[in-house]
């Protein structure tokens, strides 16, 4: 099986062209090539096919076989994946995704490849029972108390299509992310499980993340998570609408448009293609 390997401000992935090659279990190909010891190693697998819908479909896979209904850094490698492979001709494109159908805009660099890809990530979902989170349906999770067993932590729980848990720290680089972070992913409040992310504020257009995802554990980045800690910032009063997130593997340009939808752009870049025995 041709695989190519992509990532997005350190967030990678094994993607597979699914208009030549055939997929049977992505659950168990997930896992398989994820493995950095015994497989190629990647958070996951995303896999890129035809829509009916859109230009082109995705499907992500995270290292434990779960499926993520959103990945914001693969929808930029799809991109880049689609323009670069000749699959797709425009630089404007529509793609399919289980939160919905997303539009993005490529841009090219010298090498006439591209290089940043600008994505609308549609309008968070507030709504507790659009996570979904136990309690009230139709509340929302904005700087509410969790209790866990070590103390309680202060979130506030949304969705970009898939959930998110942002909790706000002083010092992210020396914050409890092992511990608390696989807490909150399996804490019951969150039926589908969450991910989480772990956000130290340095001023007011500028944050720092660090990333628990759900099925794969501490990542270089995460997209949707980054569109979560913009729309959580606004919602606590502690950032603008407009804020550059930096990430362990890089940055990424936020804004939450008045409008509704957040608008995410970043880098898209290809590491490696080659064959994989999916046997
Ligand atoms: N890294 C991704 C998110 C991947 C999916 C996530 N682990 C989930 O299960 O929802 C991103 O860049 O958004």
């Amino acid at each position: 099986m041709k695989f190519t390997k992509m990532h997005g401000a350190g967030n990678d992935y094994v993607y597979i062209n699914c208009f030549e090659e055939k997929v049977d279990d992505p659950v168990i190909l997930s896992q398989r090539v994820s493995n950095r010891n015994f497989g190629i190693g990647s958070d996951g697998l995303i896999l890129i096919m035809p829509s009916d819908k859109a230009d082109v479909r995705m499907r992500m896979f995270n290292p434990d076989g779960s499926e993520g209904e959103m990945c914001g850094n693969g929808i930029r490698c799809v991109a880049k994946y689609v323009y670069d492979h000749g699959l797709v001709k425009k630089l404007n494109i529509d793609v399919e995704t289980g939160n919905g159908v997303l539009a993005l805009d490529l841009f090219t660099g010298g090498s006439g490849l591209v290089e940043r890809v600008s994505v609308n990530m549609g309008p968070p979902k507030l709504m507790r029972s659009e996570l979904p989170m136990t309690g009230p349906a139709n509340e929302q999770a904005i700087a509410v108390t969790l209790p866990l067993a070590q103390g309680e932590v202060e979130a506030t729980c949304l969705s970009m299509g898939n959930p998110h848990c942002v909790v706000f720290v002083d010092d992210v680089e020396n914050c409890a992310l092992e511990t608390i972070g696989p807490l909150l992913e399996n804490h019951e409040y969150f039926p589908n499980r969450i991910n989480v992310e772990f956000v130290q504020v340095v001023n007011r257009t500028e944050v720092i993340q660090r990333t628990w995802e759900r099925g794969a554990g501490e990542t270089l980045a995460c997209g949707t998570g980054a569109s979560a800690v913009t729309v959580a910032g606004v919602l606590t009063g502690r950032t603008e609408r407009k804020i550059i997130n930096h990430l362990r593997g890089g940055d990424l340009q936020m804004e939450w448009l008045e409008e509704g939808p957040v608008m995410m752009t970043g880098p898209a870049v290809e590491v490696f293609s080659g064959d994989f025995n999916p046997r």
